[in-house]
């Protein structure tokens, strides 16, 4: 049976087509070429970490497949202004259109609003959307271990890494855990566990806890997807869990910023 995940990389396949009609590979990495050099993402959320404070990347989402749209009025400036406001370590922007309502755009806009480095949020499949991602000024790409073989993921890090980006390696359970460490990626990544299911949309934070005795010691963990408040930001805490991606529960906020502090906490 498809599910969202399948028709997503469905639609990615026909954009990469569209992305590969549009440039030539020496146009597309000449645009790369000429980006503002990457701001260090995993730097930014590390010295948090180590500072002793919640290191959270904030992310600017319009709307998604489970909920629909999220925030009406949507202003990628201001929100990443409100976010660098309210304490953020690094921003995370969705720019897949059809399902997130998202555009590179948006990243483009959020990025020069602020200093923080940005991760772009897509499904990323094929070596032309990394160099894509540098040349609108990503800092961080996310790869998606239910989306790739090992082979894929190592060859796509490596593309990354080879343009200085950084990359979050996200995963859902033990199994991809088991392919991503398989994978012999280098140094230069960060496992994230995504609370929700990318196939059936079930959200549980034990999906991140129930994880954690299997990481290796040492590899740092965001976890991502349905932190709601400072309650679960303290219960994950305690869990020794300090990074953490947030989207839906800031953006419905009418000032982000205040409960971005909010829910960093003291
Ligand atoms: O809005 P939330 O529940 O705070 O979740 C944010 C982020 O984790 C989520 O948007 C996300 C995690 N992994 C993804 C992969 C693709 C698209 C979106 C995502």
């Amino acid at each position: 049976m498809s599910d969202i995940l399948d028709t997503i990389l469905a639609r990615k396949a026909v954009e990469i087509g569209l992305l590969q009609q549009r440039y030539s590979r020496s146009a597309l990495d000449a645009l790369a070429r000429a980006a503002d050099a990457p701001r260090g993402f995993i730097a930014a959320l590390e010295s948090r970490a180590a500072a002793g404070s919640a290191a959270v990347i904030a992310e600017v989402k319009r709307a998604s497949p489970s909920k629909g749209l999220i925030r009406e009025d949507f202003d990628p400036a201001w929100l990443a202004r409100e976010y660098a406001d309210g304490g953020a370590a690094c921003l995370s922007v969705l720019t897949d259109e059809k399902f997130f309502q998202g555009h590179n755009a948006f990243l483009v806009q959020a990025r020069a609003a602020c200093t923080l480095p940005v991760i772009r949020k897509d499904f990323i499949v094929d070596e032309w959307q990394v160099v894509e991602a540098r040349a609108i000024g990503a800092d961080c790409i996310l790869l998606i271990a239910a989306a790739l073989s090992p082979a894929r993921l190592k060859a796509l890090y490596d593309a990354a890494r080879a343009w200085q980006l950084d990359v979050l390696v996200e995963i859902h359970d033990g199994d991809e855990l088991d392919q991503v460490l398989a994978a012999g990626l280098g140094d230069g990544w960060l496992l994230g566990i995504n609370n929700r299911n990318l196939r059936s949309f079930e959200t549980r934070l034990e999906t991140t806890l129930d994880l954690l005795p299997r990481l290796p010691a040492g590899l740092p963990v965001v976890t991502e997807s349905g932190i709601a408040g400072a309650a679960d930001v303290a219960r994950m805490r305690a869990a020794g869990v300090d990074r953490f991606l947030v989207g839906e529960s800031l953006m419905r906020q009418p000032q982000p910023s205040a409960a971005l502090r909010a829910l960093i906490g003291g």
